[in-house]
């Protein structure tokens, strides 16, 4: 013990140059919750112990500086830069779980003064983290300089009592792993393109040297950057600067090679709309609902095209919708396309059963997302968690704020409620969720909880079994709330498949489907790729009704397109992505441009249309068609390689982590096997 309080004192010597504030105020806790960190070091990294004592004694010397990068902390934290993520902070010596690497003094800024200062527009708005009552906190020390990891080791607790952030490791941190915080357990609520600190990619660790990191000229701020709702700014504000950022980037000028390139300059050629062939109509091609199902088809066409990246981000600017300039308008070649060939009178007038034409209509098969298959899956699941037990209920108030400054942004944990009081033995037992058991061992958490609270210190936290998920029906709700009570949240019930709808709704859609077929047949005629898209709303007799959240379409809007990268010898001339354009353009031409939204973002893009294509579309097209707000895409033939929907895997229409989601639903008759034939693209060939 001595020999560890020597060392102790060596640290502090060490760090008083570059000792953060928060550092010195806390020598206290240092002494009593440091120590095992230190002691573990110095048992299992006894060499790098040796270096650094002899660091400590040479402190001017140049060769033992070398040896390992200038300590900021006591615990001879110091700095790295990443050319990513700019500055972390990063440990030469393993440290265990539950050490209190720092207590950071925090300035508190009304958001009155931050919102006045303009703050989030400077440097500090990467800085702040939430505060009470909207203001913010620049954290001191160490607090600003942890950066973010999904899977943090560092938990951090708020204090507004003593105006203080405690910085406590949550899990055993290795020698020279970064010591990371979660900035926000959603990380579509980021503001900067995340990195993965796990990986630790591009760190030169010989770098972090006073003078290269003096000035930290790689600091990797953004003029974009935004501040974050949960632990560094309000959703409100970070939104208000992306629309500034987006409106700076659609007024200002892009410069490039000394000339600026503007509407005037710059001529951007839209795909030709498709005439309408009567001669190629449907009647060249059979539709009919048959057990035989659809199957991609494989071709010897050549690759042309590089995949298209698999990544995506999560995070989704706000639509750009209303106030429309109307002296803006669309200078392509504009037309709308031709309706469908479905007659209304017949399919949905007195006798709609469709009988006589019953081989006109198909049926069509949902695709699931991954948020529906991870909820029927999880249905039943359970998990452990980390739970605080007492009978004396003067002690929930204390627990609760605990377990909310611990866990607050844990998803997880989210469909569980805080609290559960149950009767045992005639005693009111009152549980408390505190964390998930794989996040901590006991005394990590006992040694946070001691720091904590003085009140909660007796108390020992305990495992206990709980729901994984949320429940969906009044059934699971009972069954789960008995194990500890969880959310209700009732799913939208939507059929797997499309045998109950009315038939003049599956001939809507079929004719939909022939009509695209056509467009596929006539592109390949033209040299291009054989894919085709249509878009349009769906008659009004089949809307949903407005209480289920049906938001009008544009009526009448409708587009067609096809595949051109050839013909254009353009990468990003996708179907999907032209037709998107084109509805883009007609919505800036009469009658569309003088429509008054039914609701606020109803006129934009895609909102409520539908969507029909040939084959399934690629991930970056299902990324536009959901930025759009398209409601439901059917298609033909899936994609192993690379579809959006199941293909890929990502599922993209139908995922918790993306902010719209659509239905994706596959034609479930048959192809005539020379029209499937023509209908080929190599599997390679993102759609
Ligand atoms: C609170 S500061 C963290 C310290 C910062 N790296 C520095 O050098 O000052 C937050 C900023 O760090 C960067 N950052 C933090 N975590 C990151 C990550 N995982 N990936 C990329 N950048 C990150 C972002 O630029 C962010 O605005």
């Amino acid at each position: 013990m001595e020999n560890h309080q020597n060392d102790l004192s060596d640290f502090s010597q060490v760090g008083t140059s570059k000792l953060s504030l928060g550092s010195q105020l806390n020598d206290q806790i240092y002494h009593t919750q440091a120590v095992e960190g230190i002691k573990v070091s110095n048992e299992n990294t006894a060499q790098n112990n040796k270096a650094s004592k002899t660091n400590n004694k040479n402190n001017h010397n140049d060769e033992s500086s070398n040896s390992l990068p200038h300590p900021i902390n006591p615990l001879k934290l110091h700095l790295v830069s990443h050319p990513l993520r700019g500055r972390g902070v990063f440990t030469p010596f393993t440290i265990p779980a539950g050490t209190i690497i720092e207590e950071s003094p925090v300035l508190v800024i009304s958001q009155k003064e931050w919102e006045e200062g303009n703050m989030n527009e400077s440097i500090l708005g990467s800085y702040g983290f939430c505060w009470k009552d909207g203001g913010m906190g620049i954290g001191l020390g160490l607090a600003s300089l942890f950066n973010h990891s999904a899977s943090p080791n560092v938990n951090f607790i708020r204090s507004y009592s003593t105006s203080t952030i405690k910085f406590i490791t949550s899990k055993r941190i290795e020698k020279d792993e970064e010591l990371c915080i979660c900035y926000s357990a959603d990380e579509s609520k980021l503001w900067f393109v995340k990195s993965d600190s796990d990986k630790q990619e591009g760190i030169d660790m010989g770098s972090s040297s006073d003078e290269e990191d003096g000035g930290f000229s790689k600091l990797n701020i953004g003029e974009e950057d935004l501040i974050d709702e949960n632990n560094l700014k309000l959703k409100k504000e970070r939104e208000r600067r992306l629309k500034a950022s987006l409106s700076k980037d659609i007024n200002g000028k892009v410069k490039k090679h000394g000339k600026s390139l503007t509407s005037d300059n710059v001529q951007i050629q839209s795909p030709q709309p498709i005439k309408f062939n009567a001669a190629a109509g449907p009647s060249s091609i059979t539709l009919s609902a048959d057990s035989s199902r659809t199957s991609t088809p494989s071709s010897s066409s050549t690759s042309l095209y590089p995949e298209a990246s698999s990544g995506f981000i999560t995070s989704l600017p706000p639509p750009l919708h209303s106030g429309r300039d109307r002296s803006k308008r669309s200078t392509e070649a504009i037309e709308l396309t031709q309706e469908l060939d479905w007659d209304e009178e017949f399919w949905t007038g007195q006798n709609p059963s469709g009988t006589e034409r019953e081989d006109e209509v198909a049926e069509y098969i949902r695709e699931k997302g991954p948020a529906e298959k991870e909820a029927e899956e999880g249905a039943d699941e359970t998990m452990d968690i980390w739970a605080l037990e007492f009978t004396d209920p003067r002690l929930t108030r204390n627990a609760l704020d605990f377990s909310k400054d611990l866990t607050a942004s844990d998803e997880r944990l989210r469909h569980l409620k805080r609290v559960c009081r149950r009767k045992e033995n005639n005693q009111e037992i009152c549980r408390v969720v505190l964390a998930m058991v794989a996040e901590y061992d006991s005394s990590a958490l006992q040694s946070i909880m001691t720091s904590y609270s003085s009140t909660l210190s007796h108390l020992i936290p305990v495992i206990h079994r709980v729901p994984s998920t949320i429940a969906t029906t009044q059934e699971q709700l009972k069954i789960k709330s008995h194990l500890w009570p969880v959310s209700f949240s009732p799913a939208p019930i939507i059929p797997n498949d499309s045998s109950d709808w009315p038939i003049g709704r599956k001939a809507w859609v079929t004719s939909g489907i022939k009509r695209v077929i056509q467009i596929a047949l006539e592109a390949k005629s033209k040299g291009e790729l054989p894919i085709g898209t249509y878009c349009a709303a769906l008659p009004k007799t089949f809307w949903p009704k407005k209480e289920e959240g049906f938001i009008q379409p544009t009526e009448e809007l409708r587009a067609s397109s096809y595949d051109t990268r050839q013909s254009e010898n353009h990468p990003l001339r996708h179907s999907a992505l032209n037709c998107i354009k084109s509805i883009a353009n007609l919505r800036t031409v009469e009658p569309f441009i003088s429509i008054t939204p039914e609701r606020n973002g109803s006129d934009y893009l895609l909102t409520s249309l539908t969507l029909f294509i040939t084959h399934e579309p690629c991930v970056m097209c299902c990324m536009a068609l959901l930025h759009s707000r398209v409601r439901e895409v059917f298609y033909i033939f899936p994609r192993k390689k690379g579809g959006g929907f199941n293909g890929s895997e990502l599922g993209i229409h139908a995922r918790k982590d993306l902010n719209h989601r659509f239905e994706a639903w596959r034609y479930d008759g048959i192809i005539e096997d020379d029209v499937r034939q023509q209908l080929e693209v190599e599997e390679e060939i993102q759609i």
